[in-house]
């Protein structure tokens, strides 16, 4: 098969005979898929009507009435391919000429008729020019030694089998119509134009015989010549509307594999965003989803200079993990904590905590920082707007003691929180090509992490810098003393008992509750770290 040769990649899809998807659903996609600018196919119409008429002008010296039939065909057939097109050209056109063009055009019907009703026309104007040659002109009976009288005119009959031809060649030009249109009215064409050759033509042909050869010798007779120069033309033009169908159908099927490809890319890169998005800050996310030149060695790292940390860790948690078959090898202990960590990280979906951002966990321990959005500029120098994020950060540390609150309150358990909190200058960057992971490093971390570590459980321990900037918010300290931390040596530190002139009240209110009984807490905060010990006992001195 002769498109079986040319494109392999359709065969199994496509009935060879109709050419139609096998698939029914890609079949109506296809023929209701409207091709942008298929309505110029039809230009070719009223293109072939002025061939037509200007070379029977020319070889068949024509009266007034075949003029008006030329001019009529082809003023009608103008209209109708202007109608088709304005859609395409809307600005120069009415809107509702380009609505009804519109509508007929993406109207499978509509469109496969309007394209069919113009090759019609214009094989009928062919038809009644070759009538009206025929019954214009009486032809007697001639033969090879009949006197002729070259004065009449319609001299060369067979130019209305030629202009057949050139119809049955604008007829598979369209895009628009069915193939089996495409196949049926062609061949009604030929049929026709046989029958007039045969019915009308045939002393007009013999005549033109005897004109092209006045000696009689042996020839092929037109009327035979030039019908089957339509029918091998028809056969040809056939076969051409098949491949231009398949070239199509191809076309179509490629088409829609980029599309399904273009949208599998667009979904994988949505999640791929979404996934920066997830294990990046915002702002790190945008900078490595703009820059496409990004070089896999190359580093990215901020300089802050000033930042909150925040450490909050669950110092209890490690009694309560066990693998155990009662607790599932510890997967329910993982379950739990699980649930924790999300409570927390939904909170920094409120608004007022956009500018706080995650940095991880590390084992129970939470750890995030404020003022690392580079978007969120303070309004003006004064401490409480450099500071809001810091504030912040502490609001956020009292939203996570409620929310462990109401876990424990669920589960009936009785974990607590030890928060260490500090502010200062912090380097941030992304390490590692792979699973990249971003990170904030620097003396002002380190604190921070002391301070979680050497605090109490229940508490939110800070150093009296911070206390200091707390203070013009409106938070209430209470002194702890010096603690010995690592590397720092004796570091004045400051419990946050809570905010505002009722703030020593807030803090009892939120310790009084039964986060953790006081025994408990007081048994957690023995449990502290060995360093804390140190603290404690620089605190007792
Ligand atoms: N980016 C970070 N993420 C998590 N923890 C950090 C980070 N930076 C510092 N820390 C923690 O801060 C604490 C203090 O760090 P520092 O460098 O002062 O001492 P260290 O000798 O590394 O600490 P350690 O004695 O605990 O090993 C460490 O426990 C460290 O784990």
């Amino acid at each position: 098969m002769y498109f079986l040769i040319f494109h392999r990649s359709i065969v199994s899809h496509i009935d060879w005979l109709t050419l139609s998807f096998k698939d029914k659903q890609k079949e109506y996609s296809y023929r209701h898929n409207a091709e942008s600018f298929s309505s110029v196919s039809l230009v070719g119409c009223p293109l072939t009507m002025i061939v037509i008429s200007t070379s029977q002008l020319i070889v068949l010296p024509r009266d007034s009435l075949s003029i008006i039939s030329f001019s009529v065909t082809l003023f009608i057939l103008t209209l109708l391919v202007l109608f088709a097109v304005v859609e395409q050209f809307p600005k120069y056109f009415l809107q509702s000429l380009e609505k009804a063009s519109k509508r007929m055009n993406h109207s499978l019907i509509g469109r496969c008729v309007f394209a069919s009703v113009c090759i019609v026309i214009l094989a009928v104007g062919n038809v009644v020019d070759t009538v009206g040659c025929a019954q214009m002109y009486h032809v007697q009976a001639v033969n090879c030694t009949s006197e002729l009288d070259m004065g009449e005119e319609c001299l060369y009959p067979s130019y209305f089998s030629h202009m057949t031809v050139m119809v049955l060649i604008a007829s598979v030009l369209p895009i628009q119509p069915l193939l089996v249109a495409k196949t049926a009215i062609p061949t009604v064409i030929v049929l026709v134009g046989i029958l007039a050759n045969v019915a009308l033509l045939w002393d007009l042909l013999v005549r033109e015989d005897i004109i092209s050869h006045r000696h009689c010798s042996s020839y092929t007779p037109a009327i035979l010549a030039v019908s089957l120069t339509m029918l091998l033309a028809h056969l040809g033009l056939i076969l051409l509307a098949r491949v231009m169908e398949v070239g199509s159908r191809v076309l179509f099927l490629w088409k829609n594999e980029a599309e399904e490809q273009r949208e599998r890319a667009c979904d994988i890169r949505r999640k791929n965003e979404a996934l920066v998005h997830n294990i990046l800050p915002p702002h790190v996310a945008v900078h490595f989803l703009g820059n496409k030149k990004r070089q896999h060695e190359e580093l990215y790292s901020q300089s802050y200079s000033e930042i909150g940390v925040l450490f909050a860790s669950m110092p209890n948690f490690s009694d309560f993990y066990s693998e155990e078959s009662v607790n599932n090898q510890g997967l329910e202990c993982l379950r739990f904590l699980n649930e924790v960590i999300s409570d927390f990280d939904a909170l920094l979906e409120l608004k007022k905590f956009q500018d706080i951002i995650k940095i991880k966990t590390i084992g129970s321990t939470y750890m995030a920082a404020s003022g690392l959005n580079p978007q969120s500029t303070p309004k003006d120098d004064s401490i409480t707007s450099r500071w809001l994020h810091l504030s912040l950060l502490v609001e956020f540390a009292f939203e996570m003691r409620k929310a462990l609150q109401s876990i424990n309150e669920q589960s009936f358990n009785h974990f607590v929180l030890k928060m260490g909190v500090n502010h200062g200058p912090i380097t941030a960057g992304v390490i590692g090509a792979r699973k990249p992971h971003y990170d904030i490093w620097g003396n002002t971390v380190n604190v921070a992490s002391r301070m979680e570590s050497t605090g109490k459980a229940g508490y939110i321990q800070v150093t009296e810098e911070t206390s200091e900037i707390l203070k013009n918010f409106g938070y209430v300290f209470e002194q702890r003393g010096l603690v010995a931390v690592k590397g720092k040596g004796q570091l004045m530190t400051f419990y946050l008992v809570g905010k505002g002139s009722d703030g020593g009240h807030q803090q009892q209110h939120s310790l009084a509750e039964p986060a953790a009984p006081t025994a408990e807490l007081a048994e957690i905060a023995e449990e502290t770290e060995p360093s804390d010990q140190a603290a404690l006992l620089s605190e007792e001195q």
